[in-house]
């Protein structure tokens, strides 16, 4: 597992994305799907996200590196094997506080690249349609991806220079557009923007197609519950 302190100088001429990918411990993670997963499932599936997550968002050709940032050993590890780079969440301080550690973790290292923040909720997310918001992305200084119901947010990227000045938790879509980040309307990104809260998001995410770990973790569930 690579760990925080590890320097890298930023010499990469494609402008390649660093992205920062916060996980709640997965004890506390997705408390709102408890009702469709059962208190059993429910940290697994947590995972299998992060896993789905992160293994499509580091296959686009534009990523350079990802850094999660969890206090969560077993999951750190887990999302080590995929190729991110782990750094610990401490002192917790919540979801924004993670993320401008993360910010600042990334910065350190490469400094002129652009840098995004990505949830971990996002079983669905598909290479293909992650990299055109990459694209899309590289033209604002701040640009955001709102989520499937329009009210949150799943994505939200700075220019290289550019303070990322995250502001996730509820309705940060509308906090994001008052801060000037520009609004990503991108058609055919449904999976950009599928997170998953609820058992409602996870039934809507499976209908999508969701990556081969949360795929796994559901059908070992789903044999689970038949016995
Ligand atoms: N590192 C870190 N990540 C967080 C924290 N709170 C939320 N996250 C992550 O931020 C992203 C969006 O959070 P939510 O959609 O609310 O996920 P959640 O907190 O696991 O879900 P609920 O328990 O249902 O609120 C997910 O990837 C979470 O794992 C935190 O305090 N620290
Ligand atoms: C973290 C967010 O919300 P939720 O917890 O509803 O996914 C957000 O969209 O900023």
């Amino acid at each position: 597992m690579r760990i925080e302190g590890e320097t890298a100088t930023n010499t990469d001429p494609a402008g390649r994305w660093s992205l920062v990918v916060p996980l709640k411990p997965l004890a506390r993670a997705k408390s709102r799907l408890v009702p469709a997963s059962g208190a059993l499932l429910r940290p697994r599936l947590a995972l299998a996200f992060a896993r789905d997550t992160v293994a499509a968002a580091l296959s686009c050709p534009a990523v350079a590196d990802v850094v999660v940032v969890t206090d969560d050993t077993a999951a750190g590890a887990a999302l080590a094997a995929l190729g991110a780079r782990i750094v610990p969440d401490t002192p917790a301080a919540g979801l924004n506080a993670a993320l401008a550690h993360g910010e600042r973790v990334v910065r350190a290292a490469r400094p002129g690249a652009p840098l995004a923040a990505l949830n971990a909720d996002l079983p669905a997310l598909r290479p293909a349609e992650f990299s055109r918001v990459l694209e899309f992305s590289a033209a604002f200084p701040r640009a955001f991806v709102p989520d499937a119901a329009g009210i949150g947010t799943t994505f939200l990227s700075a220019g290289p220079g550019v303070e990322l000045r995250p502001a996730f938790g509820g309705p940060s879509r509308s906090r994001h557009l008052a801060s000037g980040a520009v609004e990503i309307t991108l058609p055919d990104i449904d999976s950009v923007r599928r997170d998953v809260d609820t058992g409602e998001d996870l039934r809507l995410a499976l209908a999508l197609g969701v990556g081969p770990f949360t795929a796994g973790r559901w059908a070992a569930g789903a044999l689970a519950r038949e016995r």
